[in-house]
This record gives C-alpha cells, structure tokens and sequence, in this order.
C-alpha cells in the first residue's frame, strides 16, 4: 500500500472513531503510535477509556455548582468530563510543572543564579466556538488545587485585540481573530515580562458584550505560579526573525473538533446569546435580539462563521495543531474522545 493511501485509511479510521492501523493493544486500552506517510511521529494518541485511567488517584473536588460557574455559554461539559479528561490533565501538567522547576533549578545552578520565581505557561489555543474558554477555566481551578502552585492566573488573548475603532480605520473590522487583528507585539511582551518573573502586569480588557475592548479597563496579574494564555492564535508561528507567544508556553493545548460541529456550536451559542446576552441594552448584538426575525438572526449567524470565523480557522488556527503538546478531540456531543500527546 502507497504511503498515502496508508495514511488516508488512517485517517478514515480516526474519524470513524475507531483504532488506527498500527494500533495495538495495552491490556483493554487502545493506545497508537501515529504514523505519518510511513514514518512514526513523536505523538501517541489514547482513546477516551485509556486517558481515562490515567488519573490514577486524582480526586474530584469540583461540585455540580461549582462547574456550572466555569461553563461557557451553550457548553455542556459535564463532571464525567472532569473526571475522564482534565483530571488525568491535571495529573499530567502537575508532573510537567515539578520537572520544568527541576529543569529551570538546573539551568540557575549552572549559571551560578539567584534563585527566581517563574511561572509554568500554559497555552490553550483552537477555533472560535470550540470551548477553549470552558478547558481554560476548568484547568485553572484543578491546577490551584495542587498544593505546589496554588496561584494560576488565566489571560484570554481577545484582551490583545485592537480596539474597533483601529480595526475600522484599518479595513479589518471583518478580520476580528485573524492574526493582523491583535497587537502581537504587547501580547508576546507580556508573556516574556511573566515569564521573566514581573511582580505586576496590567493588560487591556477585551467585553464580549461590547464586541469591543473596554477604554481604560485593566486586567492586573500577579506574580503566578501558572499562568494560562488562551486564544485562537496563542500557537501561531513567530514571523521569520521575532518571537512568538507559543515560544515561551511550557505546555500547550489544542481543542479540536469536525467543522461541522465546531459551526453548529457557534449557531447554537449565537441563538442562546440571543436570548439571553443580546437582551441586555449594552450588548453589541442588541438589535438581534429586539429588532430581527429568528431566520435573520440565524442568517446573520451563519454568515459571521462562514466568511470569518471558518475562514480563519481553516486558514490560520488549525495549521497550528501539530504544534500542540496535547491535542483533546471532541465529537458531536462536545464530549473529548481522543487525546493525542506528544512525547518528545
Ligand atoms: N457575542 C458574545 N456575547 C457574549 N459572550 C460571548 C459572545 N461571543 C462569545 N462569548 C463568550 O466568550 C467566551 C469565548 O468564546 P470564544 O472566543 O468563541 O471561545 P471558546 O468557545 O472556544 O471558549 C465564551 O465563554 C462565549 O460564551
Ligand atoms: C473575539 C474572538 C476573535 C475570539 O478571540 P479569542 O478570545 O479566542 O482571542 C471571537 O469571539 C470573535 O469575535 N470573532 C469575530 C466574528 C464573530 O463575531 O464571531
């Protein structure tokens, strides 16, 4: 069989959700080493039951009440979700964080270095809609619950974007989430400013509600143990000569899904803020939600996803997983059914 022909049934087998060929058997866990056109890549890729059991003893400490705070809008994400994906997750980042400090401690002695905090950065990356916010926001509470890194901080990217009134002058107010829409400079100066240990750092604020960044607003973050970034372009390569974001992330993450669903989510989620968010005067969307007929506003909807958001996830967020440390995929149901971790 010709390599690619190999790799297509490979493919096909994934989607199908069944094991690739190559796959073999671990006791009851399916667990692949990925093959890509013939040669073995440096990822191994778990079904669900096999990441499961890799929590081993970590407890679930997270009620019903306290997840429902840290769901997103229309995201069903559930305590078995906890239990069988970010709680092995958590496990999992726990063991990089120690052995990230043994590395730093290592470095520091060699140089004859004064001991210095520095945060373990986390990036959490994936298309608009796909529930990065959610895996965000849960892996900051079970990462605080480690006694060793109590203090986790999380930035969302969207806090980097320019303001409107900038996208507008500039033509790109329909390029909201592409690359040229965020000020790349400020965000790779403030990951290296925490990673350099800065006590303080205030960032702009970014309101979903206002479709806008807030004039005046500040976020501060303090000195973290962890500190997550999140956004749709945090795994971006650097352009030929600078840094990037990603070049400073201890560990990333990519929440990848089918298209398809990844657009329904958005759908769904448009329609629910409609009738919740949009309600609100202050909201962007207001006049969605008071003054257009329901196929409109699914119009309206379907033609933001199709001519920007899908675009730029086609285009420039999911060329970037193969940069992931981790990838989660999720199906129809939002629930994740595969992880693929890279081992090296
Ligand atoms: N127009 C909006 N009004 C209010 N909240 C929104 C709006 N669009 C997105 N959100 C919320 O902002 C958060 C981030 O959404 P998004 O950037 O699409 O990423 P993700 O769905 O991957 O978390 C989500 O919690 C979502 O519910
Ligand atoms: C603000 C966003 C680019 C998401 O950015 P992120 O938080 O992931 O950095 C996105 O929610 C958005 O507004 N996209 C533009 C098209 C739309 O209105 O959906």
């Amino acid at each position: 069989m010709s390599a690619g022909r190999a790799v297509r049934r490979e493919a096909a087998a994934r989607w199908a959700g069944g094991p690739a060929p190559g796959a073999h058997r671990l006791g009851w866990a399916i667990v692949s080493h990925a093959t890509k056109n013939g040669f073995s890549t440096p990822y191994v890729e778990l079904d669900r039951p096999a990441w499961a059991a890799l929590r081993a003893a970590t407890p679930l400490s997270l009620t019903e009440q306290e997840l429902d705070v840290l769901r997103g809008t229309a995201d069903p994400t559930s305590l078995d979700e906890v239990r069988d994906i970010y709680l092995p997750l958590s496990r999992l980042l726990n063991l990089y964080v120690n052995a990230t400090r043994q590395r730093h401690a290592a470095v520091r002695s060699f140089l004859g270095d004064a001991d210095r905090p520095m945060p373990f950065l986390i990036g959490v990356a994936g298309s608009v809609a796909v529930g990065k916010s959610t895996a965000a926001r849960l892996l900051r509470t079970l990462l605080a619950q480690w006694p060793d890194h109590p203090n986790v901080e999380l930035v969302s990217t969207d806090n980097f974007l320019y303001p409107n009134a900038v996208l507008q002058e500039r033509g790109i107010m329909n390029r909201k989430g592409f690359p040229e829409s965020y000020d790349r400079r400020a965000l790779v100066r403030f990951v290296s400013a925490m990673k350099a240990g800065a006590a303080q750092t205030e960032l702009p604020v970014y309101s979903h509600l206002a479709y806008d960044i807030v004039p005046g607003a500040v976020q501060t973050v303090h000195r973290p143990d962890i500190l997550i970034v999140e956004g749709i372009n945090v795994l971006q390569p650097p352009s030929p000569g600078h840094l990037a974001v990603a070049d400073f992330f201890d560990f990333s993450i990519y929440v990848d899904a089918k298209v398809e669903h990844i657009r329904s989510w958005y759908l769904d989620r448009f329609l629910e803020l409609r009738r919740t968010r949009f309600e609100d005067p202050r909201s962007y969307f207001h006049a969605i939600a008071t003054s257009v007929q329901d196929a409109e506003a699914r119009e309206f909807a379907m033609n933001t996803w199709r001519t920007i958001n899908e675009v730029n996830l086609v285009e420039n967020i999911a060329p970037t997983r193969g940069r992931a440390t981790l990838v989660l995929y999720k199906g129809a149901d939002h629930r994740v059914q595969r992880v693929r971790l890279r081992k090296t």
